[in-house]
């Protein structure tokens, strides 16, 4: 009979060959950890990232390690996460971080996850609209939730990859084939929306942006995007130009950058940040935190759609209570109208995705 090390020995050699660049992190950090004197594990959240290598996964896997939330961090891409998983593990800061390269590590990447946040996908060229994204990214989408049913069906999901008014729907329904579908824990980020909504609102009435809080509702693409301005805190009021020139600038923040970046992708670098402040909130709302809410691309009975972003309370369970639209003025309440029309399509071909 074959002995464990002999077993082990093998697994390694089949291994090796399948990913060498993985095995020899693997090798260099059992040689790490068997120099290192043992200490329990930080007590705090098991966090995923997958297209950790990417745009947003870089900056995004920079910061979650800088969060005293986090204990262990799993990097998961197609490619890089070695050099990315190395660079960001000589952080001196708590969170231990280990990585995860190619589809054959999803599980592993997964399994024991408290919340997996997904921007993996491509992004667009000038051009472009995030729906013309949709042909290669739902296929991730669904490639990646697929692994989250597998592996850790519990966890939160913070979905990021466009189109986000398309892609939740098509996670809502693998993890409906899979049996596990719970509305509370998936999550549209619509939160760059909002954190440029407080910049652009605070440049205009003279504020500092954290004074500034901007609901931003409907969805994440073009006139779905719909910024709150009659419920801005502090209260104030605008002048009908300062309306149509705050409207657009939020509704066409994307493709402002797209545009900037000429070819070389989209936001990345404040797409972090928002990813990371709507996570923060999120694992804050684990701990069972009180009065933790964001604006969020959910499952949603506000209006007749199946989902639509609002402000929702976060919580141990995700997304607790889906807060309503509050009052809205003649100009949001068209701008709802339009809203509304897309997204019941965009959620629609999301839908009919996984159910053809
Ligand atoms: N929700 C938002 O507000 C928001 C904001 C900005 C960008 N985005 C979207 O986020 C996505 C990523 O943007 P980016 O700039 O980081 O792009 P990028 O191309 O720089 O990075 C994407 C990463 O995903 C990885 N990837 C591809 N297929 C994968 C798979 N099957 N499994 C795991 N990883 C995979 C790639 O290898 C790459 O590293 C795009 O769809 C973009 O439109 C959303
Ligand atoms: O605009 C894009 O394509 C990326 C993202 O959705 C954004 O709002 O910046």
């Amino acid at each position: 009979m074959q002995s464990t090390s002999e077993a082990n020995q093998r697994i390694a050699r089949i291994a090796a060959h399948l990913h060498p660049p993985n095995l020899q992190m693997e090798e260099n950090s059992s040689l790490r950890r068997s120099m290192c004197r043992a200490k329990g594990a930080a007590p705090g959240f098991k966090v995923a990232i997958l297209g950790a290598a990417g745009g947003i996964g870089q900056p995004l896997s920079l910061l979650m390690k800088m969060n005293p939330l986090v204990s262990v961090l799993h990097l998961y891409d197609v490619v890089n996460t070695p050099g990315v998983t190395a660079d960001v593990s000589h952080m001196d800061t708590g969170a231990v971080v280990r990585g995860f390269l190619g589809q054959a590590q999803l599980d592993d990447a997964l399994t024991g996850m408290d919340l997996v946040i997904i921007p993996a996908g491509v992004p667009r060229k000038p051009g472009m609209t995030r729906d013309d994204l949709f042909n290669i990214n739902a296929g991730i989408v669904r490639t990646l939730c697929e692994g989250v049913a597998r592996c850790c069906p519990k966890a939160l999901v913070n979905l990021i990859s466009n189109p986000v008014n398309s892609t939740v729907p098509i996670a809502a329904e693998v993890f409906k084939k899979a049996g596990t579908y719970d509305p509370k824990r998936l999550l549209g980020v619509t939160m760059l929306d909002v954190v440029r909504a407080n910049t652009f609102v605070a440049e205009v009435l003279g504020l500092d942006p954290r004074e500034v809080d901007v609901p931003v509702v409907g969805g994440h693409a073009g006139v779905t995007i719909l910024p709150l301005l009659s419920q801005v805190k502090p209260p104030c009021s605008f002048t009908p130009e300062e309306i149509t020139y705050l409207t657009d600038r939020i509704q066409n923040g994307g493709t402002e950058v797209v545009e900037a970046k000429a070819g070389a992708g989209s936001a990345t670098l404040s797409m972090a940040y928002a990813a990371v402040k709507f996570a923060d909130a999120c694992l804050r709302g684990l701990r069972g935190d009180a009065g933790i809410i964001e604006c969020s691309f959910v499952a949603s009975q506000v209006t007749e759609l199946p989902f639509f972003a609002t402000k929702v309370r976060l919580g141990r369970n995700g997304a607790e209570e889906v807060l309503p639209l509050g009052p809205l003025n003649e100009y949001e309440r068209a701008g709802l109208v339009k809203a509304k029309k897309e997204l019941a399509e965009s959620i629609q071909k999301g839908v009919s995705f996984i159910k053809k």
